[in-house]
């Protein structure tokens, strides 16, 4: 498997530099100041700690003894890359050096005794512990305002049981996304989950963020992927049983779906698998006039009854143009006839689509979706921009850290949203955005359902000179207080964290965080899992 640079999000393997002309649009439309560009530091600095480690001799000798010496860290570069995940300001402020909320030790079992005796370790010392998978969160889950130890799970890696008969894969917490797709795919299944951090995240940071992969709408989000599990807290094991569905009471393993290693260290997981043969998939692409018809489409194929795609994607008028912009298609012969026969840059909305399963389903799908597009004005666009799309479908997000080095600033927000509030969301949320100084808003939505779907923001601007930190965070602000005033979910698949921890009272209500707070306390009584405002606990 690839490992990844300290600073980067993305394989080593792959060259971030951008074609001429996308190079040539950014420069365009995003003008930086060389000087300004050429001062800041581009991740050559040694991540630093800004709080020395403060766990005891005896502590670490205890560590120790449980998991053997060299599985005990507390070097300035473990410690802070452990702190943080992949939040925007995490990173900038990574690249000067300098990281807060630091762990004071890092930790890394390889099996589920070793984390269980790790966390009877932390409970009787009440140290913080919090679980690590592959750092990719982008809520600031990760960071340690009261330390403690980072449990990196990444050796508890191992595929535990693939079962044809119940067609399900048992696995252990730690494992990677490629690692286990390789598994299934060579025995003619797959999981069905590729968030598009799919290359650098684990099964158990899945669960505990509660995310959704780019084929969610078919497949269905991690929840709906997950059988069973178990998890070590530190009251005790919690394990629950691998039926296909039960009326056992409430759905208690369900309890650990987001909450970010708050209630315990999720060990193992079953999941649920699907018969898979790319070869059979169909795929299709469609322009509409505008963002409304592409979204009447969607919401008329969710609701037929006649099956839906895997992967269902629009993009939104900008996010349309300034893909034709960054693929080259811009001002080419296709753009041109498109613009001829009425679909106008910065109106028309792209519509991408994957089919899964048996031949014959997967043709006819795509068929009866072929004649609503129709019926809504949709212009058939062949499979190539699918094909394009699922070229750089995780790629695409390493492109941040490029940006980054130039001065520009590029960051994301979703939320999930009822059909009858989407639009109003939509634009509202898209002009506070917009008003922000030369600040370009790409909005796709890439899960679909039969109530709404999810909307995704994508802000792109020159970095501020003055004080990026606070302009981010104030510009930031903004954007959740405008989709969380118009009707949309805090999060549709990323989490809480710290970042909206301070939004959660308004979404769940007072008597909502009272009753997290108390089923916290029954796993946690002592406080120690994840502690410091995460889900906005206290
Ligand atoms: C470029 C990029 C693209 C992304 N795209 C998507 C996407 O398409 N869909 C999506 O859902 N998310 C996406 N994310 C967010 C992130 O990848 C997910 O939240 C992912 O599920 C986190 O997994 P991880 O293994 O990296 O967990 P980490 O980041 O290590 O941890 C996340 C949280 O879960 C807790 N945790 C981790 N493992 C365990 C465990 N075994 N037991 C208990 N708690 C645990 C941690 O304490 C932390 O609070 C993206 C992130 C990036 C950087």
């Amino acid at each position: 498997m690839q490992t990844r640079t300290i600073y980067k999000w993305g394989s080593p393997n792959v060259e971030e530099k951008l074609p001429e002309h996308t190079l040539k649009f950014l420069e365009g439309q995003f003008p930086v100041d060389k000087e300004f560009k050429n001062s800041l530091p581009k991740g050559e600095l040694p991540l630093r700690p800004l709080k020395k480690s403060k766990i005891s001799t005896a502590t670490l000798i205890k560590l120790k003894q449980i998991v053997g010496k060299n599985f005990v860290s507390l070097d300035d570069s473990s410690r802070a890359r452990h702190s943080i995940g992949k939040f925007y300001t995490e990173i900038y402020k990574a690249r000067f050096g300098e990281v807060a909320d630091v762990v004071d030790v890092v930790v890394s079992p390889k099996n589920e005794q070793e984390v269980i005796e790790i966390i009877a370790v932390a409970n009787a010392g009440k140290i913080p512990v919090i679980p690590y998978g592959a750092g990719s969160t982008v809520t600031k889950a990760l960071q340690a305002p009261k330390g403690g130890i980072s449990l990196d799970l990444s050796r508890l890696n191992r595929i535990i049981e693939f079962n044809a008969i119940d067609s399900t894969v048992t696995v252990e917490a730690g494992v990677y996304g490629p690692v286990l797709e390789k598994h299934l795919n060579e025995r003619g299944y797959t999981c069905g989950h590729f968030p598009q951090s799919f290359e650098f995240s684990t099964v158990g940071g899945w669960i505990a963020a509660k995310g959704a992969g780019q084929a969610s709408t078919g497949y269905g989000k991690i929840e709906d992927i997950l059988l069973s599990l178990t998890a070590i807290t530190p009251s005790g094991k919690f394990e629950s049983k691998s039926y296909p569905a039960a009326s056992i009471g409430p759905d208690l393993f369900r309890l650990f779906l987001g909450t970010e290693g708050s209630f315990g260290v999720i060990t193992k997981a079953t999941l649920k698998i699907r018969k898979f043969h790319p070869e059979n998939s169909a795929k299709g692409s469609f322009i509409f006039k505008n963002f409304e018809k592409a979204v009447e489409t969607m919401r008329d194929v969710m609701q037929a009854g006649f099956g839906k795609p895997h992967f269902f994607r629009i993009q939104d008028p900008e996010e349309t143009d300034i893909s034709f912009h960054m693929s080259g298609l811009h001002g080419g012969k296709e753009d041109l006839f498109l613009r001829f026969i009425g679909y106008k840059p910065m109106e028309r909305s792209l519509m991408h689509i994957i089919v899964d399963g048996d031949p014959s389903y997967a043709k006819e799908v795509l068929k009866k979706i072929k004649k609503i597009a129709k019926r809504n004005g949709g212009f058939s666009t062949g499979e190539s921009p699918v094909n394009k799309w699922l070229h750089q479908r995780y790629s695409s997000a390493y492109l941040r850290d490029y940006l980054m080095d130039e001065g520009i600033r590029i960051d994301t927000l979703e939320t999930a949203v009822s059909w009858s509030n989407l639009h109003e969301l939509w634009e509202k949320t898209r002009a506070y955005i917009k008003s922000h100084e030369n600040t370009s808003c790409m909005v796709h939505i890439s899960h679909a359902y039969e109530n709404g779907a999810n909307l995704y923001f994508i802000f792109l601007s020159p970095m501020n000179q003055k004080n990026e930190t606070v302009d981010f965070v104030k510009f930031h602000k903004g954007i959740i207080d405008s989709i969380h005033k118009h009707g949309g979910s805090l999060s549709h698949h990323h989490g809480i964290g710290r970042m909206l921890a301070p939004w959660m009272e308004g979404e769940v209500g007072k008597e909502g965080l009272r009753i997290l707070s108390s089923i916290k306390k029954t796993f946690d009584p002592k406080g120690i899992m994840n502690p410091g405002g995460l889900l906005g606990l206290k």
